[in-house]
Formats: structure tokens, sequence, C-alpha cells
């Protein structure tokens, strides 16, 4: 079975580079020309070059493969989906992307449902930073899919000798891993960003931590899953390393910089989202609180500080 992936940014070329005979869809000719000429996406993954197997198109009409990888940012996926949806409604669509859509409150999975009711999908998601699956180094993903015998099929079609995926039925809970890390790495990185030290940062993701499980069953997901790959995997990875977006913007927040706006920083929606879908679930996430109060700017780092610090001693 043939393999498409739609979006040509870090992830999306990262994979390519991983599954080598591919198609890469990206929406601008210009962008697909480059790709083409040079066989190195220059901005996104300088270095690696393009596998031979790897064919570039702007075109949707030339996306003819049975299994379609959209690899494009969680916002985006709805709109995406509203306007090309039709050309992919009898594939297997395998969503790439770490989010909750901030009017429909629900993951990239549930988008893909909401806009294609008829369509198979899954999710690949868990720690992996896009120049480490480009360079071949070992990773290991979790492909999530509600039908036992598609994600079977999917797990043997895009794994690698060096990318090795999981499978799991929880779909809702491996979506709610992958974009509620990217709240608590905000968190980290302002922490760190701060000044505040790494005991804070620790004493953070743990924190973070039980709200996402809080949260994940809450709405459903299945109790062991987020101690897995996407979830407490992917916030070690996350939390840890200036190698990820969502810590070096809260990282800037924390230093009271700017952050390049062009730069996709998935966790600063999701926390809006995810603060909305706390309230209405009745559930307690002040560090989520705190992550979307400053990504808005109704407060400040050391109020948001004096508000964590000021809550009544609890048992863990
Ligand atoms: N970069 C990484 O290390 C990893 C990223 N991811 C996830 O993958 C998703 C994509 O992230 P990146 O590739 O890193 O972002 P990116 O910013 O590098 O690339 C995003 C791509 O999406 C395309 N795009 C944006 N809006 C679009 C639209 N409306 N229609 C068509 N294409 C559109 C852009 O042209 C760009 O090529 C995110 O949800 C991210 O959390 C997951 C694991 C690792
Ligand atoms: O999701 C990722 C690692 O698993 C990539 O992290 P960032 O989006 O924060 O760069």
């Amino acid at each position: 079975m043939s393999v498409a992936i739609l979006g040509a940014g870090a992830f999306g070329t990262a994979l390519a580079c991983a599954l080598g005979d591919v198609t890469l869809w990206c929406r601008d000719p210009a962008q697909a020309e480059a790709l083409q000429s040079k066989r190195e996406n220059a901005a996104k993954l300088p270095g690696v070059p393009l596998p031979e197997g790897v064919s570039i198109t702007s075109d949707l009409g030339q996306v003819s493969a049975e299994t379609v990888l959209l690899a494009i940012p969680m916002q985006q996926t709805r709109p995406f989906l509203k306007t090309h949806g039709a050309a992919l409604r009898d594939r297997q669509l395998v969503a790439c992307s770490k989010g909750v859509d901030l009017e429909l409150m629900i993951g990239p999975v549930g988008v893909i449902q909401s806009v294609l009711p008829d369509a198979q999908a899954a999710l690949l998601t868990g720690p992996s930073f896009a120049d480490d699956i480009a360079r071949g180094l070992p990773t290991a993903l979790t492909l999530a899919c509600a039908d036992r015998a598609l994600g079977m099929a999917l797990q043997e079609q895009l794994s690698t000798s060096h990318l090795r995926l999981y499978r799991n039925d929880d779909v809702i809970g491996a979506e709610l891993g992958g974009a509620l890390k990217n709240v608590i790495a905000i968190a980290a990185g302002v922490t760190i960003g701060a000044g505040l030290g790494e005991s804070a940062r620790a004493a953070l993701m743990a924190r973070g931590y039980a709200e996402m499980q809080r949260l994940a069953l809450s709405l459903g997901a299945q109790p062991d899953t987020l101690a897995g790959l996407s979830g407490l995997g992917d916030l070690i990875l996350t939390c840890g390393s200036e190698k990820s977006r969502n810590f070096r913007y809260g990282a800037a927040l924390g230093r009271g910089e700017a952050f390049d706006s062009a730069t996709t920083v998935e966790g600063a929606a999701t926390a809006r989202a995810v603060a909305k879908l706390a309230k209405s679930q009745g559930l307690d996430m002040p560090v989520t609180r705190m992550v979307a109060a400053l990504v808005e700017g109704l407060i400040t780092m050391p109020e948001a500080l004096a508000a964590l610090l000021a809550r009544p001693l609890t048992d863990e």
C-alpha cells in the first residue's frame, strides 16, 4: 500500500525521510519546486537530504495513496479538511498533529471524523523531534486506532528499522497525551526562562502530569494510556529540551521576551481550549489555567507564580 504525507513542514518532511518511498504534498507550488530542485527542506530540516523515493507535489489531485498522513498544525486541520476532504474521502487518514481544536474542543482524529464521518482515521503521536526522525535516530511512537485490524496494518506499514510504532486502541487517550504535554512544556519553559530552577520544573511536570491524567480520565481515556509514549514519554522529551518549540516559547514568556509568531507552538491554542474544557468538566487544572492566562496576556509571570504558590495545601 502506498503512503502520502500532506504538509511539508518539519514533521511531514521528517516522516518522508524516514519512510522513504512516499509522496510529499505541500500547499505552496514554489516550495514544492524548491524541495524538488534542492532535494532538501532547507527551511525546516537543513542538511537532511530527501531520499530518492520521495516524490514532491503541490497538486492534491496527484496524491493517490491509500494511506494519507496529515502533518499540518492542529488548528489548520479542520479548515484544510473542509476544503480538501472530498479528495480524501476513501483513504486511511492518519493524523500526526498534537492539540485540541479551539472550536470543537476535540483532537485531530475527532476533527477528521467530524468533517469526514465515514473516513477510517488513526493517530500517530509520541515523543519525537522531527530532526531525530529525519536523521534516522531510534524513535518509538504510538499508532492509535479504534479499529484493531486497521491499527495493526498501519503499524506494520509505518514502522521502519529505526522508527518503532506501538499500537494502541485508546484514541482519546493518545490524542490527549500529545495535546496536553505541550501545555505543560510551556509551563516548564516559563519556569526555566524565569530562573525558577530545575526543582520547580520537576514539580510542574509532576503536578502537570496529574492534571493531564485528571482530564484524560474524565474524557474517557484508559487509565494507563497517559503513562505511555503519548503522555509521560512525550512530556519528558518536551519539558526537558531546548529543541522543543513549546518549551522555547515558554522560556521566552518566562524571560518576558517576544517569540516568533510564525513558529508552530501547538500548546498555546491548546492551553486556551483545555482551560475551557476543564471548566466545563468541573476539573481543577491550575497549571493549565495559568499557562492559558499567560498566553492570553491576562496575567504576568510573577502573578502566575504567586497564584500557584498560594493554593491551599492538599494531598498528592
Ligand atoms: N516538529 C516536530 O518535531 C514534531 C511535530 N509534531 C506535530 O506535527 C504537526 C505539524 O508540526 P510541524 O511540521 O513541526 O510544523 P511546521 O510549522 O514545521 O509545518 C507545518 C506545515 O503545515 C503546513 N500548513 C499549515 N497550514 C496549512 C493549511 N491550512 N493547509 C495546508 N498546509 C498547511 C505549512 O505549510 C507547513 O508546511 C504539529 O501538530 C506538531 O505538534 C509531532 C511530532 C514532532
Ligand atoms: O511534539 C514534539 C516532540 O514529541 C515536538 O515538540 P515541539 O512542537 O514543542 O517542538
